[in-house]
């Protein structure tokens, strides 16, 4: 039966090459319309123009008393002015629509400044008088009133199509009483471990059989999802079993709301390898070595429609794959640009060794060197190379990539390394 993506020799694929079929079939998700409380992070897919002015009206930047500052003359702590106070507007309490001529109405930061004032005096120049005020100096005139749009015009472009909507823009949105927006959607993607020998973590130690482990890989590729911007549904596991397995994304399709799956373990060349034994049958799945380490065996197809992403076993493995074509393909399917993580260029901290024909990637971790005023990074090796080394992993912060035709790479080579985390963040 055709695989679909397999090259025609047979020989592994290049990274690039399988992330190229990957991405092939994948594509921007239709829009949907959400209410801002679910908009971080995701991307506009139209123009959002301003339906009102900001300020929407002018009003007092400070707590004081709105005074036409003709009729202050020149008022001193020695001599200060004495005028009438003909009422009071709080924010949202407009009850005082103008000031009389000599006299001052009482205002509160954020309230319409009645007709007629044309600036304000904050309490500090007063003795905050309920009925007359005493006035100690006079505001030039305009200060401190916040103009009728001085902010945003009726009919500016608030936020442009395209924009990945930050706290920023959602904040102006909500100020133009914009309540929803339409954004391309987090892709939900369904996270199974398949593997007889797994347990959840929740199991106590004391009930774990001695040929048992504990399923790392639903949670590390969940959260990896969920890093990525992307919703993961979290199905923990499946048993070595090709019918549960198909059973389990049967399910999926027939309840809807899935944009992908992606599954760890039985892609190998295992005795009880489900997941290919359950979708070759299908021919709408590839499966076949990619030139790197960690991550060899990978497989990545549609079931009846359903893109899926069946990674390896071994944590370190899955957790690459991931990385490096999962993630892609979800920020496809979100709109975001770059799809990968850029590589970034660092100095090595001691000598690697790499198998020949594979890419690896190493795991490492990043510091910034200030080196005069260049700022430029090292990167020093964690642990081994060996796919199963999760502490090593969450030790690390970054990959290594070690290229193709490159076996020994010594201390101080230039390598580009991909950063796993938000370097202000750690996550
Ligand atoms: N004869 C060959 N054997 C293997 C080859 C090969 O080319 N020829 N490739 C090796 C490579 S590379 C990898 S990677 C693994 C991939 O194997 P599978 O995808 O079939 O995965 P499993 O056999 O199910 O598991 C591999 C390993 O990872 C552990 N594991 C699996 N799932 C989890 C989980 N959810 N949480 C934690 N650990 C998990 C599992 O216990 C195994 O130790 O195949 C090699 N073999
Ligand atoms: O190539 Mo496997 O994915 O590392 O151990």
């Amino acid at each position: 039966m055709a695989e679909p993506g397999a090259d025609r020799t047979g020989a592994p694929l290049t990274v690039e090459q399988h992330l190229a079929q990957v991405l092939a079939t994948v594509g921007p998700l239709e829009p949907v319309r959400l209410p801002l409380d679910e908009v971080r992070d995701l991307v506009l897919v139209e123009d959002q123009v301003a339906p009102l002015s900001l300020p929407r009206f002018t009003n007092s930047a400070m707590d004081g008393y709105a005074v036409r500052a003709a009729d202050l003359g020149s008022p001193s702590e020695a001599a200060p002015v004495e005028l009438r106070v003909a009422g009071e507007v709080g924010a949202g309490q407009a009850t005082t629509r103008v000031v009389p001529r000599g006299e001052v109405v009482k205002i509160m930061t954020g309230a319409p400044v009645p007709d007629g004032a044309d600036a304000v005096v904050p309490y500090e120049w007063t003795d905050r008088g309920a009925t007359t005020v005493r006035i100690t100096r006079a505001p030039a005139v305009g200060a401190h009133l916040r103009g009728a749009g001085e902010d945003v015009t009726a009919g500016d472009l608030l936020v442009a199509a395209g924009t990945r909507l930050g706290p920023r823009h959602v904040g102006l949105l909500a100020s133009c009483g914009i309540a929803t927006v339409p954004v391309r959607p987090r892709p939900v993607v369904a996270v199974l471990s398949t593997g007889t020998e797994l347990r959840d973590p929740a199991t106590a130690l004391a009930d774990l059989p001695d040929d048992a482990i504990y399923d790392g890989n639903s949670y590390l590729l969940a959260a990896a999802v969920e890093a990525a911007g992307a919703t993961a549904l979290r199905l923990g596991l499946v048993a070595d079993e090709p019918q549960a397995f198909l059973d389990v994304l049967a399910r999926l399709r027939a309840e809807g709301g899935v944009h992908a799956v992606v599954t760890s373990g039985g892609v190998s060349q295992g005795d009880f390898d489900v997941v290919k034994a359950a979708l070759r049958p299908l021919g709408t799945v590839w499966f076949g070595p990619v030139a790197m380490q960690p991550g060899k065996p990978q497989g990545f197809g549609h079931v009846e429609g359903l893109p899926i992403f069946t990674l390896p076993g071994n944590p370190v493995s899955s957790y690459v794959s991931t990385e490096l074509f999962v993630r892609p393909a979800l920020r496809t399917m979100m709109g975001l640009e770059p799809v990968s993580r850029p590589l970034v260029d660092a100095t090595l901290t001691e000598r690697v060794t790499s198998p020949p024909g594979k890419r690896q990637f190493l795991r490492g971790t990043v510091s910034v060197r200030a080196d005069g005023l260049e700022v430029a990074l090292s990167v020093s090796p964690v642990g081994g190379s060996g796919s199963h080394l999760v502490g090593d992993l969450a030790a690390a912060d970054a990959l290594i990539v070690v290229p193709e035709d490159v076996t020994v790479l010594e201390p101080g080579s230039a390598v580009q390394v991909v950063r796993l985390t938000r370097p202000e963040e750690g996550l």
